[in-house]
Order: C-alpha cells, then sequence, then structure tokens
C-alpha cells in the first residue's frame, strides 16, 4: 500500500547530497548548541511549565530534528502540542526561519474560516506544491476563479442530484459489488482488507459522479485498475512535496526530472491523457444528444461553455481527489470503533430494521443514530486531520497569536476532536449520544434528534465560505453503506486482542497496513 512508501521517502531525502549540502552546517550550529528557547504565542510563553513541552527551536535549524523524529505521528505530535497549550494554539518553528501557526482554537478557526476569510486563502506554497496534480481545479485555486467552479460544482449537490447518485450510483455499487464480495468472503472465512475495499468502493463511486465512468475497481479480483494506481500513485507523491527537507529538494528534482518527481510526472501523465480521452467521448455524446440528461460534473462543466478542456480537466481531477478518500477513511474508522462498542451496533441495527418504507434517499435521510455515530466517529479519526491556510497580510488571532504575511497557519480537527475543554472529561470515549437529544413531545415523541455542533468546534468538513461541497452527499453515502452492510453481516476485525491500529496521515487519514478483517454473516439474514 502507498503509506508503507512515506518513510521511505523521507528517508531518501534525508540521504540525498541536496540535504548535506544544505543541512550538515546547520548541524554543526546545533551542535554547538547555540539554542534559543521556543518562542510560542503571546499566552502560552508565558507558563514555563507548557514551554518545556514545546520542541526547542535552534538557530535556523529551528524544530527541524524534532520534526522528523517525529515524522510518522505528526499528527498525534502536534496534537499533543496543541492540547498542552492554554490557548490550544503554538508556533511551529521550521527550518530557515520559517514559521507556522496550528491552532486547536474555535474562535482562531472561526476567524480563519469565516470572519477573516479574505486574508486566509489557499496559497502560494498550497498551490505551487498542489499545482502539478491539481491545476487549477477548485482544490487548489482562490478567488474569482474559485467563487465560479464552485457555483457551477453547486448544482451537482442539489436534492434532485443527490437522490439520483444514492438511488443509482451507490445502490449500484452496493448491491452488485459490496455486497456480492463480502457473501463470498464470509462464506470462505477470508481475511479481507476492508480499507482497500472501502476505498475501491469510493473510487468508483466518484469517477461516476465526477467523469460518468466506471473504472471497475471494486471487483472480486481487486484489480490494480491503471485509471485509480496512478491516480494513488500521484495523490502519494504529491502529499510528500510537503514533508520535504525544503522545498527547493523537490523543485531541483522535478527540474531534472529524477527520482520521485519523474514517477508523479508519469503519474500525472496517465491521468491527464485519460481524462482527456474521457473528455473526447464525452463531447462526442454530449454533441449528440438535444438534452443534458446526465448527471455527472463533466457534463455540467462541458455544456456550461464557460471552461476550456484543460480547466474542465484540472476541476474534474480536484473532484476525484475530494471524493476518493474522505468517506472511505471516515467508514474505515467507523468499522473499526463499533468493532469495540458492540452496545453502539445495536442501537444502529435497531435503526436499519425500524427504517420507513420509504424511497432509499428517504430511508438514508432519516438515520439519526447512524448519523450521529458517523460524526462521533470522525470526531476522533477525521478523514482530513490538519487542514491549512497561508496569511495573505499580518494579522492577529482572537487568542492574541500574531500572524506575518506568507505565514501558513493549520487548524487541526484531530486535536479539537480530543479536547477536554470542548468535549468533556469523557472526550476519549465513543459515544454517539453526545450527538442526540429524546424528543420530549408530540409526534416523534421518544424518537432521537440530532444536535449538531458549530462547525469552527467540529470543522471536519471544514467550515465558512469553502465548507465541504460534497457533505451531504457523503453522509447519504456513508449511512447506506453503514445500513446495506450491517444489516446483513458483522465486520470482525482479524487482528490480536488488545492490538489498536495505526493512525497515519497521508493528506487523508489511513490506517497503517490497512484494516484486516472477517466477515460473518447474520443469523436470518437474506440479502442485502
Ligand atoms: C467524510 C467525507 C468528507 C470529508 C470529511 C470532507 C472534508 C472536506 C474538507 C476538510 C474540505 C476542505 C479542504 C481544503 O480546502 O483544504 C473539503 C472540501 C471539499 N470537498 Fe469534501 N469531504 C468529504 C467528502 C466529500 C465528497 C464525497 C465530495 C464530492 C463528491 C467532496 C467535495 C469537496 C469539494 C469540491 C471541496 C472543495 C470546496 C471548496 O474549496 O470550495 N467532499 N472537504
Amino acid at each position: 500500500m502507498a503509506l508503507s512508501n512515506k518513510s521511505t521517502m523521507i528517508e531518501l531525502e534525508l540521504s540525498s547530497p541536496l540535504f548535506f549540502f544544505c543541512l550538515v552546517p546547520l548541524l554543526f550550529l546545533f551542535f554547538i548548541n547555540c539554542r534559543t528557547s521556543p518562542k510560542t504565542n503571546r499566552s502560552s510563553s508565558s507558563s514555563n511549565k507548557l514551554t518545556t513541552k514545546l520542541p526547542t527551536s535552534y538557530p535556523l535549524l529551528g524544530s527541524f530534528l524534532t520534526i522528523v523524529k517525529n515524522r510518522d505521528r505528526s499528527v498525534q505530535w502536534t496534537s499533543d502540542l496543541v492540547r498542552s497549550t492554554p490557548t490550544s494554539t503554538f508556533i511551529l518553528h521550521r527550518a530557515f526561519g520559517q514559521r507556522s501557526v496550528i491552532t486547536a482554537n474555535p474562535a482562531n478557526v472561526q476567524h480563519i474560516l469565516k470572519t477573516h476569510f479574505h486574508i486566509y486563502q489557499k496559497g502560494d506554497i498550497f498551490r505551487t506544491t498542489l499545482k502539478d496534480l491539481l491545476g487549477d481545479g477548485i482544490f487548489n485555486t482562490d478567488g474569482d476563479n474559485w467563487k465560479f467552479q464552485r457555483q457551477v460544482s453547486s448544482h451537482e449537490f442539489n436534492t434532485k442530484s443527490l437522490r439520483k447518485f444514492i438511488e443509482t450510483v451507490v445502490d449500484a455499487e452496493l448491491s452488485n459489488r459490496l455486497i456480492p464480495i463480502l457473501a463470498t468472503a464470509a462464506a470462505s472465512k477470508t481475511v479481507l482488507d476492508f480499507q482497500d475495499i472501502l476505498q475501491r468502493f469510493a473510487f468508483d463511486n466518484i469517477c461516476k459522479i465526477a467523469f460518468g465512468y466506471d473504472p471497475a475497481y471494486l471487483l472480486p479480483s481487486l484489480p490494480d485498475t491503471e485509471f485509480a494506481v496512478a491516480f494513488e500513485e500521484a495523490v502519494r507523491l504529491s502529499s510528500q512535496r510537503f514533508i520535504s527537507v525544503a522545498p527547493l529538494v523537490w523543485k531541483i528534482k522535478r527540474v531534472l526530472n529524477i527520482g520521485s518527481e519523474k514517477k508523479l510526472a508519469e503519474a500525472i501523465s496517465h491521468i491527464r491523457e485519460f481524462a482527456e480521452q474521457i473528455i473526447k467521448e464525452k463531447k462526442q455524446e454530449l454533441s449528440e444528444k438535444l438534452s443534458l440528461d446526465s448527471v455527472d460534473l463533466l457534463s455540467r462543466f462541458l455544456s456550461s461553455g464557460q471552461f476550456d478542456d484543460d480547466l474542465v480537466t484540472d476541476i474534474v481531477i480536484s473532484f476525484l481527489l475530494a471524493g476518493r478518500d474522505t468517506t472511505s477513511a471516515a467508514l474505515t474508522w467507523f468499522f473499526w470503533l463499533l468493532s469495540g462498542n458492540r452496545d453502539v451496533e445495536t442501537d444502529i441495527l435497531e435503526e436499519i430494521r425500524e427504517m420507513s418504507e420509504g424511497t432509499v434517499y428517504d430511508e438514508v435521510k432519516d438515520m439519526v443514530y447512524t448519523h450521529a455515530s458517523l460524526c462521533e466517529s470522525m470526531r476522533l479519526y477525521p478523514p482530513v486531520p490538519i487542514d491549512g491556510k497561508q496569511a495573505e497580510s499580518d494579522d492577529v488571532l482572537p487568542d492574541g497569536t500574531a500572524l506575518k504575511k506568507g505565514m501558513r497557519v493549520s487548524y487541526h480537527p484531530y486535536a479539537m476532536g480530543r479536547l477536554e475543554k470542548l468535549w468533556g472529561k469523557d472526550w476519549a470515549q465513543f459515544r454517539p449520544g453526545r450527538w442526540l437529544e429524546k424528543n420530549p413531545a408530540g409526534a416523534a415523541a421518544g424518537k432521537w434528534s440530532f444536535v449538531a455542533r458549530d462547525s469552527y468546534t467540529y470543522p471536519v468538513f471544514q467550515a465558512g465560505p469553502r465548507i465541504c461541497l460534497g457533505k451531504e452527499m457523503a453522509f447519504l453515502q456513508m449511512k447506506r453503506v453503514v445500513a446495506g452492510v450491517l444489516r446483513r453481516f458483522r465486520v470482525i476485525p482479524a487482528v490480536d486482542d488488545g492490538v489498536e491500529p495505526v493512525f497515519v496521515a497521508y493528506l487523508t487519514s489511513k490506517m497503517k497496513g490497512g484494516f484486516p478483517v472477517r466477515i460473518e454473516e447474520r443469523a436470518g439474514r437474506g440479502g442485502a
């Protein structure tokens, strides 16, 4: 799996001549011990106890060595740091004097994502790093270009499209692919990597939404579908640019077309060739039709006549990235948590069995307890665990942290889901009940109502003007999968008792090494 290559890549970079050329002089400075105390934000630097927990910063090197030491658990490490400061914010000193702010403070999150949205953009660092893969697609652009793409895409997420999505795309994938694979695994007592299965499921779904094309990635043979593999490779290599010793390292490799950059260029060229071919076919199809009855995004963008082919390709690739690993990450951790909380599973089953006789769409919309359970699982394991912006001008956050123009600021949903001051003493417990209240009276008396948290305390889907466009679609898809799977099967982790999966982040969160499970048919169940 792609993840296992991550640390290998970092080691490669650390052993490269470039690394020694740039950093040996700095290591010398480090060993002669001319170190400074870490400067944190105003409030936390006033507390000795807390400053000792923050990594020491050295001239030029910053906290580089500690960052490298924690590279395989950077989300957990930064989460521990941010949670240990009184304002839930700290400044990380990177090499060459670069500083970035990391925060888990809801007031700061609201400031960055909503009230001072105009100051906090994707910025040059993010855009340049992902430019080869995402071009100027919605995920990688700011200003008017972003606004227009968002406006056109939002039609894909209206009720009619969502209904069609759940009733055609998701249900077909579920009944024709996922359920048969699980039934076979149950009958043959095979161990499946459930993370891989869910990723394949999500990839087929998002390709159908974005392109109107079925890559058939979730088949019993678990094929190495060329397009899917190229996409996986391109995301993996692009995200490794973020953990490069310095951006200069990957930029030089790119110019020389060597190592990981050569592989990245090949994967991207494969993706674009493939996308261009689909665009050609789709244009042909559209020219032969009198009216637009396709639901896919590609048809919508091509028919708008506002975008050239290159930009349409960029936009579609952004959507593949947005929808590919997010729902699968959420579901992987959800099934893991459920396996250790059988009481929650029982309540979900009860809800599934009581579901209305209406259409699939209405049924899924009514699954309040399952909705709460998914929110609770994403609180502890958010699919996008940490996300960043860049300040376009000097600014001061509500907790007093000062930012200079060009500084990166990251908000940290993983840390925020673990803050006692936000979730109470039992924050570590998987308890869907914290999102629910019983209706006291009326027709729905005794039924559960969902109690949402504000999106700055729970920015799992981001918040403000750039809040995730696919949020509702994601919930519909996830609830349909949960209902389809649990109604018929039990998912049992195939790991020794007491073994916990390892959380790793890779743009989106993953279980290191996959999620091995056994599937059991529930007694007395028929089909999906
Ligand atoms: C559990 C599932 C999901 C989670 C947790 C999630 C989370 C997020 C987050 C954190 C962002 C902000 C990323 C950034 O700007 O850096 C985002 C943006 C976005 N998401 Fe999702 N997402 C999910 C599923 C989906 C799905 C299924 C789709 C589409 C089919 C989608 C489409 C988008 C789009 C288009 C954006 C960009 C919005 C913009 O910049 O205006 N997401 N999502």
